[in-house]
């Protein structure tokens, strides 16, 4: 399994500090999220400030597109620095169309499920994606409490790529700690992203060990 550390909740003063502290302390990939102010009601950070950063580690950047139309910035985002980039489902019209412009990029797709929104709704390109991402709060913030709910998508997703051998790794972000992180490893999860967990642990080696576990 792998720890995947959200800089969302890094301190923006100094995130390039941050960045190699949690890649020193074990991460394995960062998680950038990247949000418009309309798909979700926050604003974070682009492309640009992702640049800024790239040159500070060869970790994966696993970048979480919350952005309405997506398609409209996967060249940039491509451009700047990610590797896998992530869309969600209910933020374009076009989703097998998104994520074949992902893979032409030549970087790893991902598609990400809100937590109202069923496993059906993806099924159709589960077949063409690296990463699927199951939101485990609602998106927008961190710090919010995880929803349990959400454990039955990852073990439903978990069945469907037995039964059919597709390739994708299961990741869950939001509320995710040392106790929820249990319960989704043991239902099948893959990646944990886990963001004021890490940040806000006095020994970030400690907190990312103990997702491990
Ligand atoms: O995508 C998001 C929020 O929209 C997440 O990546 C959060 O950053 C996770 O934060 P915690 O719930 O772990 O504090």
């Amino acid at each position: 399994m792998k720890v995947a550390p959200s800089i969302l909740s890094a301190d923006f003063s100094k995130l390039g500090a941050d960045l190699v502290d949690i890649v020193s302390n074990g991460a394995d990939y960062i998680h950038i999220d990247m949000m418009d102010g309309n798909f979700v009601p926050n604003l974070s950070f682009g492309p640009m400030v992702m640049n800024s950063i790239r040159h500070l580690t060869d970790k994966t950047f696993d970048c979480h597109l919350m952005i309405e139309e997506p398609e409209r910035y996967i060249e940039l985002v491509a451009e700047s620095g990610a590797d896998i980039i992530s869309v969600h489902v209910e933020a374009t019209k076009h989703i097998h169309r998104v994520i074949q412009q992902i893979k032409q990029t030549g970087k790893k797709s991902g598609v990400v499920i809100n937590p109202g929104t069923p496993v059906e709704a993806i099924e159709a390109v589960l077949s063409d994606v690296d990463l699927v991402l199951v939101m485990t709060v609602n998106p927008g913030f961190g710090g919010q409490t995880f929803i349990p709910s959400s454990l039955n998508k990852i073990k439903q997703l978990k069945a469907l790529r037995e039964e059919n051998n597709y390739d994708y790794e299961i990741e869950v972000d939001g509320g995710i700690n040392e106790d929820t992180s249990k319960k989704c490893l043991e239902a099948g999860a893959d990646v944990l992203v886990a963001g004021s967990y890490i940040f806000s642990h006095n020994n970030r080696k400690e907190a990312i060990d103990s997702l491990r576990n």
